[in-house]
């Protein structure tokens, strides 16, 4: 089953052209969105999950007419948004057992058996009759995809779900979304270019509702590979490289600032060529240089 987005546009009603004729083929596997605050990639995700209409452009998932047949998605989706309500109270095996009936897992015997099923997966069994409120971050995001994962869906969409965990619980959550990444169709959104490196091999970058790069991983580094050097400048001194070079990024390493520049062949004095990562490509797409 593949995923076919094709000239999608949306415009809200305060001007902001969210999604300018976005075009994207998504196949089985784990694909990386990965864009700055603003993009679009939520925009994108709500409308790919059915909650928000587009304006114009079609979607498919396999036979399914996204935009128009909405309850055929519905089931065979699973969500996990970027603001993941829960019920105040809830255990983890109430709300699952709660959500699972409104999926429609109606025989209760049924029900029991996955609920348990999906804590053990998500690693939360032992945690299952805490409230859910009391989850850290990270046990709540393994939550949520334990809910995404009710009714064994074909098409599983993740927004930002690893934006404020800690090193351990982010590790622990690439872990599981590698392993429920390869049975369906996974868009991890995200703006953590860490998150799409470690788990993606296709991938895309977005960035004012423009779909700016499309395609693998290992093809995207290949567009700077061998043309980004980099150098320790002193902070007054940056806007001034900013100027004379195609500046990729600046980050302080040990108080000073680290410039990656993109180039043909080594600057001048003092650069030298850096190891291109994905955070280069994200960063040159972003500003234009490639
Ligand atoms: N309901 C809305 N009404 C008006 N503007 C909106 C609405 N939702 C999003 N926008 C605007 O559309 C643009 C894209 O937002 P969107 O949330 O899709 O981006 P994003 O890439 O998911 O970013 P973030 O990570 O910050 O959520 C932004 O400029 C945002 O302010």
């Amino acid at each position: 089953m593949k995923l076919e987005i094709l000239n999608l546009n949306k415009q809200y009603a305060n001007g902001v052209h969210a999604l300018k004729d976005v075009s994207l083929t998504i196949g089985k596997g784990m694909f990386g969105l990965l864009g700055p605050n603003g993009a679009g990639k939520s925009s994108l995700m709500r409308t790919l999950a059915t909650l928000q209409e587009a304006d114009s452009g079609e979607v498919r998932l396999g036979e399914i007419d996204v935009l128009k047949e909405k309850d055929k998605v519905r089931g065979i989706l699973g969500y996990l948004p970027q603001e993941f309500g829960v019920y105040p109270r809830s255990s983890a095996v109430e709300l699952l057992d709660h959500l699972a009936l409104l999926k429609g897992v109606t025989v209760s015997k049924e029900r029991k058996e996955l609920v348990a099923y999906l804590l053990q997966k998500v690693n939360l069994y032992e945690h299952r009759k805490k409230a859910v409120k009391s989850y850290s971050g990270g046990m709540r995001q393994r939550f949520g995809i334990a809910q995404c994962l009710i009714g064994n869906p074909k098409l599983i969409i993740v927004d930002e779900p690893t934006a404020g965990l800690d090193p351990g619980e982010r590790n622990r959550f690439y872990n599981l979304l590698s392993e429920i990444g390869e049975e369906a169709i996974l868009i991890l959104s995200t703006h953590i270019v860490q998150d799409v490196r470690e788990l993606c091999t296709q991938m895309a970058i977005m960035n004012q509702g423009e779909m700016l790069y499309n395609g693998t991983v290992d093809d995207a580094l290949d567009l700077i590979q061998g043309k980004v050097y980099e150098k320790s400048v002193e902070k007054n001194s940056l806007p001034d490289y900013r100027e004379k070079h195609d500046v990729i990024s600046d980050k302080l390493v040990g108080g000073k600032p680290l410039i990656h520049v993109f180039a043909q062949q080594a600057p001048e004095e003092g650069f030298t060529p850096a190891d291109a990562n994905l955070e280069d490509v994200f960063f040159a797409k972003i500003n234009q240089l490639i």
